[in-house]
């Protein structure tokens, strides 16, 4: 049985904060994979300065090229917008109904708000989550403090977020650090964000 953390996102663009974040998992938990599921409509954000879903999926593959462990995922390319996670997990149950076994994984940001999201009792009865800290406002709900399905990992913090890089990408400042090197020459050969 093949462990699969998967991680959702827009990743627009995937940043060294993600790879970071996805490598101590694969290699600090008992997963054996992640999955990078390029969300096409987070049902919490708008679509602005999203880039197409195709070029955000192109920049996860080329960051993860050369990692066997991580890959990059296009599941909820075909699924109805917003996407909320709860249909793609049973998705993915149905479209791989053996030799794998999905978790997801999220911030502690995102812990916040998981009673926001669609079904997510469902989720917790179904799937385990893994958590990693994040620097952000608000506490957790007392439901997800000491839940069976919930597991910390102590991965590194690293507050880089997509929107800065976007940002300052677009008033000239040099952010390339922030990027997997094949990410950066693919943005700025393709323009992006300028
Ligand atoms: N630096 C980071 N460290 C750890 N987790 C992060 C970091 N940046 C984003 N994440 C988390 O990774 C997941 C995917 O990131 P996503 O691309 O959706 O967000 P983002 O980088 O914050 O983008 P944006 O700034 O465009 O909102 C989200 O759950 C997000 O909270
Ligand atoms: O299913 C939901 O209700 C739901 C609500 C908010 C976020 N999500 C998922 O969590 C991912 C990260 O969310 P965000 O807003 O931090 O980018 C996003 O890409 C979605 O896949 C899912």
């Amino acid at each position: 049985m093949k462990k699969v953390g998967l991680y959702f996102g827009t990743f627009n663009p995937i940043h060294i904060g993600h790879l970071v974040i996805a490598n101590h998992m694969v290699e600090f938990s008992d997963l054996d994979e992640v999955w990078f599921v390029v969300t096409p409509q987070s049902p919490f954000k708008t679509k602005k300065a999203l880039l197409d879903n195709h070029h955000r999926y192109e920049m996860v593959y080329e960051a993860t090229k050369e990692y066997p462990k991580l890959r990059p995922c296009k599941i909820e390319f075909d699924l109805p917008q917003p996407n909320y996670t709860v249909n793609t997990l049973v998705h993915l149950d149905e479209k791989y109904p053996s030799g794998y076994s999905f978790s997801l994984i999220m911030g502690e940001d995102n812990l916040k708000s998981l009673h926001k999201w669609k079904n997510y009792e469902t989720i917790l009865e179904n799937y385990n989550i893994y958590v990693y800290p994040r620097i952000s406002e608000g506490a957790v709900e007392s439901q997800f403090t000491q839940h069976r399905s919930i597991h910390h990992v102590n991965a590194p913090i690293m507050e880089i977020s997509s929107t800065f890089i976007r940002k300052e990408h677009k008033k000239g400042k040099n952010i390339k650090p922030m990027l997997p090197p094949e990410v950066w020459t693919y943005m700025d050969e393709m323009n992006f964000y300028r």
